[in-house]
């Protein structure tokens, strides 16, 4: 089963695999890594107002010689240079040197000032004007959501989210409330186990299940994300790599392989040190008010 197309609530198609364009500046030239992702296969690239590579993204997609149409291009709105989302969405185009974008996204709820509301009515308004064929968030947690949908005439094709296996409890919830609304999720560092969280117990199960499968362990992970329901955002320099990704779309995991790899990443959880207060301080306030109620009970304790 190769990478297929999704469908959008507003009834378009998303490519079901992106190559995104976030690089944390590593020294690389944009155009070069999306000249080569394009070359190898993909059709759908991922940046942002953030990201500062969106001319560079654009000179890659003409260089390529493919139609307009035949590339699915995602950009966000990230609120830099205090521009308003409709100026951004303007100059996101300039910038890219097309008429339209496939899909626009607010790139965190924080930046939908004044409100979640009143900055989505904009984003519907760029969809009316045809500036953005679809619309969209990113980090959007259940309750930015719900926020959203109460006042929404048109519900957001697509939430791109942090997902790997040592998120995957936590993001659980939200992945069945996108799905419950018909709300595609875009999963991103989907790699974080070979990358950021290396050595963790995901490694086992993925490694094992990469020999059996005589695939990569990257390949693997694409295709649990996958398993989730969502549509990937992933990237990588080595052309290798990205001919790889590509082929990962003929990996079908069992039910037992993605169970196995969930049970391994919920082991492999970590606890921010923010969590880890929050957490102690609810403990004590819980402990100090059981002390406080069998006091005035006058229930002995010990
Ligand atoms: N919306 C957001 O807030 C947000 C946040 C982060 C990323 N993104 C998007 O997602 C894209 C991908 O993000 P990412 O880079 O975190 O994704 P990812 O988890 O897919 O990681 C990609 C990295 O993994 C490395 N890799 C692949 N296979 C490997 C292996 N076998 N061993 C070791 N390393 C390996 C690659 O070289 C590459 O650097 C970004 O470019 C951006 O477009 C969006
Ligand atoms: O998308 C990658 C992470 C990132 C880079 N710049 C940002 C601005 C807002 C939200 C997320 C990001």
């Amino acid at each position: 089963m190769p990478w297929n197309s999704r469908k959008l609530n507003d009834g378009r198609t998303i490519p079901e695999i992106a190559f995104g364009t976030w690089t944390l500046g590593n020294g690389q030239d944009p155009i070069d890594y999306v000249d080569n992702a394009l070359d190898a296969g993909f059709s759908h690239l991922d940046t942002a107002q953030a990201y500062g590579n969106e001319k560079e993204v654009g000179i890659a997609l003409r260089e390529s010689g493919l139609a307009r149409e035949d590339v699915f291009i995602t950009t966000k709105f990230s609120g830099r240079d205090g521009l308003s989302i409709e100026q951004s969405i303007r100059n996101s185009l300039d910038n890219l040197g097309v008429k339209y974008v496939d899909l626009y996204l607010i790139h965190h709820p924080r930046l939908a000032q004044p409100d979640i509301p009143s900055a989505w009515a904009v984003m519907e308004k760029i969809q009316a004007e045809g500036l953005a064929k679809s619309i969209g968030v990113s980090n959007f947690e259940i309750s930015d959501l719900t926020t959203l949908l109460a006042s929404a005439k048109v519900k957001p094709a697509a939430n791109q989210i942090l997902l790997h296996p040592y998120v995957n409890v936590r993001q659980a919830p939200l992945v069945a409330f996108c799905k419950a609304n018909d709300i595609v999720v875009e999963a991103y560092s989907a790699l974080t186990p070979l990358t950021r969280q290396r050595g963790g117990p995901v490694d086992k199960p993925v490694n094992a299940i990469a020999a059996r499968l005589d695939a990569s362990p990257d390949q693997v992970l694409l295709a649990w994300a996958r398993a989730k329901g969502a549509v990937l955002v992933t990237m990588s320099s080595k052309k290798e790599r990205v001919e790889g990704y590509l082929k990962a779309g003929d990996i079908e995991l069992t039910s037992d392989d993605v169970r196995d790899i969930d049970v391994a990443g919920a082991l492999g959880v970590r606890l921010s040190a923010r969590t880890v207060l929050r957490r102690v301080a609810g403990l004590t306030v819980l402990t100090t008010a059981a002390f406080g109620v069998c006091t005035y009970l006058g229930v002995e304790i010990f």
